[in-house]
């Protein structure tokens, strides 16, 4: 894993992903260091959309890539926002307005009804023809709150409660959101099956 681009330009897996390597001596250089222009996200998988970042990130890069395709599926809204999940209010990224979004479509439901998980998955390719990506993927169970809660994460992190530690995503120290997340799970994962586990 020598010189590995970080197939994304959200500064929240960036900096998890950086944290997540820092005790295994890799490091991996986010895309925008080297220009990438931003693939589109045409997949209907997160495997599909992983792939096609990770492959644009090879092709203009020349070096091997990792990305992270993820999102957040609410059993309520029959697994919404899942892939589209930055642009789930319609702007990529705004997560203020996508978290309103989502409270709103879930008001009057129940708290037993209010299930959800973030899936990650994440694909490492040698080179852009790499014809066997490694993919692996890790899940994060908890339950949408009612309001925000927390400042910490990035993007439904204030609304993700985490029933195991009794608060919010967003209120989680940084190394606790890392051990247990859909993220963390995938990229261990990831680092095993290329025999650095
Ligand atoms: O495609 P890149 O450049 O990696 O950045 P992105 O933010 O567009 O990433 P995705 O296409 O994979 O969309 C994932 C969205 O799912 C949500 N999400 C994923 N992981 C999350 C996490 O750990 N905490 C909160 N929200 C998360 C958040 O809204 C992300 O924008
Ligand atoms: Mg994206």
């Amino acid at each position: 894993m020598q010189r590995t681009v970080f197939a994304s330009n959200n500064a929240g897996k960036v900096a998890e992903v950086a944290e997540l390597l820092r005790p295994t001596g890799h490091t991996v250089i986010p895309q925008s260091e080297y220009l990438v222009p931003e693939a589109e996200e045409t997949g209907l998988t997160f495997v599909e959309n992983a792939l096609i970042k990770a492959r644009n990130a090879c092709h203009h890069t020349s070096l091997p890539a990792i990305a992270d395709d993820s999102g957040l599926e609410v059993d309520a809204l029959q697994g919404e926002p899942g892939i589209y999940s930055s642009r789930y209010a319609g702007e990529h990224g705004d997560d203020a307005a996508n978290n309103s979004l989502l409270l709103g479509e879930l008001a009057g439901v129940a708290d037993a009804g209010r299930t959800a998980r973030f899936r990650c998955v994440m694909v490492y390719l040698r080179h852009a023809e790499d014809p066997a990506p490694l993919i692996c993927q890790g899940v994060w169970e908890g339950r949408i709150l009612e309001a925000p809660r927390g400042a910490g994460g990035f993007g439904y992190d204030p609304v993700f409660w985490v029933p195991q530690e009794g608060c919010s995503a967003a209120e989680l120290p940084p190394e606790t959101k890392n051990r247990l997340s859909h993220r963390g799970q995938a990229l261990r994962a990831l680092l095993a099956a290329l025999g650095n586990g």
